[in-house]
């Protein structure tokens, strides 16, 4: 059996650019669940602002779980076997493993939760994320909390992109020809929902690293 015709596999809603959109697909109790899980890693491993290389503060606060955790500092950006300040990062929620399996049908675990913390205007500039040894892994992407403004462009640099708002309960996977897409945070809604404590809003991203 082919891996899209795994049983039980949700098909995605929308497509756009190559990625496939699951919008809605963590009800209000499954996303409870997940930030519940998620409030216990910002606790065990809080949430930084990283710098840039060039020494430009990220508007972003992030933290992770598993084995790596991807940081950025002026040393530059890469995965690391720990928080910044030396405790390793939590184990990844199993509530969150159940998820990626779900959606991405693999048997193989992802290895990083990114977990990123967008509060008081913060976004994400276009980008690709190739930091990852082998791009035939997908990577998956939970939004729980504010809504987003999420651009989509290209494989490559510059050419066309199309935005779409992302919801508290969406799931997309980049993967295939789309996952080294650029991709970014235009904006986040404030207030736009209750779902997380101080407000604000968390995505998730899921990466097999090694
Ligand atoms: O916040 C998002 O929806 C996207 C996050 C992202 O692209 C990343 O962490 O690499
Ligand atoms: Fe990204």
């Amino acid at each position: 059996m082919s891996e899209t015709e795994r049983p039980g596999r949700p098909v995605p809603g929308l497509v756009v650019r190559g990625v496939e959109i699951f919008p809605g697909l963590l009800d209000s109790a499954a996303q409870a669940g997940i930030m519940a899980e998620i409030a216990a890693v910002m606790s065990a491993a809080p949430p930084v602002q990283p710098e840039t290389r060039f020494g430009r503060k990220m508007s972003v606060r992030m933290t992770s779980a598993g084995k790596y955790g991807w940081v950025s500092d002026r040393r530059g950006y890469r995965y690391e076997t720990r928080h910044p300040s030396g405790v390793a990062w939590p184990p990844i929620p199993a509530p969150v493993l159940t998820l990626w399996h779900r959606v991405t049908g693999l048997a193989r675990a992802p290895d990083c939760c990114l977990v990123n913390l967008y509060r008081d205007g913060a976004k994400m500039g276009l980008h690709q994320d190739r930091d990852e040894a082998d791009f035939s892994w997908p990577i998956l992407s939970v939004s729980l909390g504010d809504e987003a403004r999420f651009r989509i462009g290209d494989v490559t640099r510059g050419g066309p992109t199309e935005s779409l708002w992302l919801k508290s309960g969406d799931v997309l996977a980049m993967r295939g020809p789309a996952r080294l897409v650029h991709h970014g945070i235009d904006r986040v809604r404030g207030g736009s929902s209750t779902m997380i404590e101080g407000g604000g809003r968390i995505n998730l991203t899921l990466r097999v690293v090694d």
